[in-house]
């Protein structure tokens, strides 16, 4: 499944040590500002290559836009974006080629497809998140539109919640050869109400979905999420006032449709699965091996994703957008 959305949707494309990678975005509204420049400040805080903290693969994630965009305003036609990618060292992954990592998807890919392309895990390489950035800025710039914005913010690294520790902890996880993960927090403010489909089709299942849709994303909660469940219902209630609600455990969503409060998520990053560490695992062959794993991995995925999380957030919000105005407008 490589399409996401229903009215706005989005089909991705390309593998890690592909020539490119790249999206196709069908739905969006027509009149939209959008170049490469208005696109190209998402890819920046997305790229690898940029501190020590992060995989020092050094892709510039330079975006062209190729079809739906008339002078610097979308036509409402497909909007086709390609990323070239030009650091690729895939003979990095010749000694993976028949080797699984133990926490990444080579195992499952190989028993699922048989023939897969072992180089950087291809598709299932975090470096897909790249197209889904190109989209998702596509989509910031029609939200921009509703009065719609979205912020993120790391809350933990490796359970450490000081800020001043968050580069630290991972420089020190790299150092050993291991690395960490941590905890994101994100926010949609300026929703209006209304906004999701009841039951099935539920706010908070679109944005689970859409969150858990990236790689290395293990948990997610909205409002009080987990903790909701050791609270009383006198004190997880938002009390409700003529000026709206007093609180906002709900974290903007009731019965899965928007209540007009800031839009409250949090998620859980697992550790990276490459790490060079020596570890136990298995051949193609089912035969026991150790695996050392070299090459440029994020010792931390934390820092990179959360413009990823942004995106995918600003892609569902976009769509329940267009869903209620077709609806509303009726
Ligand atoms: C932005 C981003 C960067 C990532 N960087 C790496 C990496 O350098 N090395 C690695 O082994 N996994 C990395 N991952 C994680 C793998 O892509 C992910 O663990 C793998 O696809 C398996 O999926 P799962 O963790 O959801 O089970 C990254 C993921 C994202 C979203
Ligand atoms: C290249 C990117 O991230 C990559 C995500 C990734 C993985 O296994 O997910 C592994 C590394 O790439 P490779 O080993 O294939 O060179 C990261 O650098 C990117 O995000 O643009």
């Amino acid at each position: 499944m490589n399409t996401f959305g229903r009215l706005f949707s989005c089909t991705t494309f390309g593998e890690s040590h592909g020539p490119a990678l790249g999206v196709v975005v069908d739905g969006c509204p027509p009149g939209i500002p959008l170049t490469e420049d208005l696109i190209q400040p998402y890819m920046e805080r997305r790229r690898p290559g940029r501190d020590s903290t992060m995989s020092p693969r050094a892709e510039p994630d330079h975006v062209e836009i190729l079809s739906g965009v008339f002078e610097g305003r979308t036509t409402g036609m497909p909007i086709a974006i390609l990323i070239p990618s030009v650091a690729q060292r895939s003979g990095d992954y010749d000694s993976l080629r028949s080797v699984f990592r133990p926490g990444h998807a080579d195992y499952t890919y190989h028993l699922k497809y048989g023939h897969r392309d072992h180089r950087g895990g291809g598709r299932s390489s975090g470096r897909e998140t790249a197209a889904r950035v190109a989209a998702g800025a596509v989509a910031f710039q029609c939200l921009f539109n509703q009065g719609i914005s979205i912020r993120s913010r790391i809350l933990e690294i490796h359970g450490n919640s000081n800020p001043d520790q968050f580069e630290e902890e991972i420089l020190v996880a790299k150092e050993r050869g291991d690395s960490v993960g941590g905890i994101i927090e994100l926010f949609a403010e300026g929703c209006p109400t209304g906004l999701g489909d009841p039951v099935f089709g539920k706010l908070d299942a679109a944005i689970a979905g859409a969150m858990m849709g990236i790689g290395s994303i293990k948990g997610v909660e909205i409002g009080e999420g987990f903790a909701a469940a050791r609270m009383s219902g006198s004190e997880h209630n938002d009390p409700m006032q003529k000026s709206g609600f007093a609180t906002n455990h709900a974290g903007g969503i009731l019965g899965g449709i928007s209540n007009g409060d800031p839009i409250v998520i949090r998620c859980a990053v697992k550790p990276t699965p490459s790490i060079s560490l020596p570890q136990q695992t298995i051949n193609s062959e089912g035969e026991e091996v150790e695996i050392s794993i070299r090459g440029r991995h994020d010792p931390c995925i934390v820092p990179r994703v959360l413009v990823v999380a942004e995106c995918m957030l600003a892609l569902v919000l976009i769509d329940a957008v267009l869903m209620q105005k077709r609806f509303t407008g009726f």
